[in-house]
């Protein structure tokens, strides 16, 4: 697999190494020590599926709280999405930030999200898939979300989304910390 760290540190695009014959190629889309290499131990403990018809839906952007932090494993199975992450971790010089790249199914890329990112995707075609695995389980009560369009965070999607969940559509303002005036002058 060939690792790109993006610029929120612990991010990475990754894609696939294609080993092509006359039948197509084969490729490894995950591997515990390439993944370990990179500094990322990800026990994978849950794999989603998403099936999205509309071209225009939006799912996100979720997080769960500790201790259910999950990393997520991306990828686009059919058609093309616009996936998005959030850096919320407050001790990172780009908390706060987001980051977005398009995976189509054709293309094989993934996203790796790291633990304490909010995480979403907006359909770029009709009958999009997405496959995802998650290291720590599904824990409703430890669920949060941002919305799609927070003020505070500014995600610049490619296009209005169409259809999105009551529950996304509702996610509280979000709040970024403001470092304290005693951290600011000990700077
Ligand atoms: C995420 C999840 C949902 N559910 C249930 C809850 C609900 O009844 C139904 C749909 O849930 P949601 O509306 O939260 O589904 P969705 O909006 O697709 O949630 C997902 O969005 C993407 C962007 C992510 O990053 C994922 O981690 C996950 O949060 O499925 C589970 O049973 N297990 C799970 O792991």
């Amino acid at each position: 697999m060939i690792f790109t760290e993006t610029e929120l540190s612990g991010a990475f695009i990754i894609d696939v190494d294609r080993m092509a014959d006359e039948r197509g190629f084969f490729a490894r889309s995950w591997c515990e020590d390439e993944f370990a290499a990179h500094g990322i131990l990800m026990p994978p403990l849950q794999a989603n599926v998403s099936s999205n018809p509309k071209r225009g839906t939006l799912r996100g952007m979720h997080y769960q709280l500790a201790p259910y932090e999950e990393t997520k494993l991306i990828r686009c199975t059919h058609g093309a999405i616009y996936d998005v992450i959030v850096d919320l971790r407050e001790e990172s010089a780009t908390y706060g930030q987001w980051l977005g790249v398009e995976l189509t199914a054709s293309s094989f890329r993934m996203l790796f999200v790291p633990a304490r990112f909010a995480h979403g995707f907006l359909t770029l075609t009709d009958n999009t898939d997405v496959c995802y695995q998650v290291s720590a389980k599904y824990a409703p009560g430890s669920e949060r979300g941002l919305r799609w369009n927070d003020p505070a965070i500014r995600i610049q999607w490619p296009f209005e989304p169409v259809l999105v969940s009551e529950k996304d559509r509702h996610h509280p303002d979000f709040r970024l910390m403001i470092p304290s005036a005693e951290a600011q002058l000990s700077e």
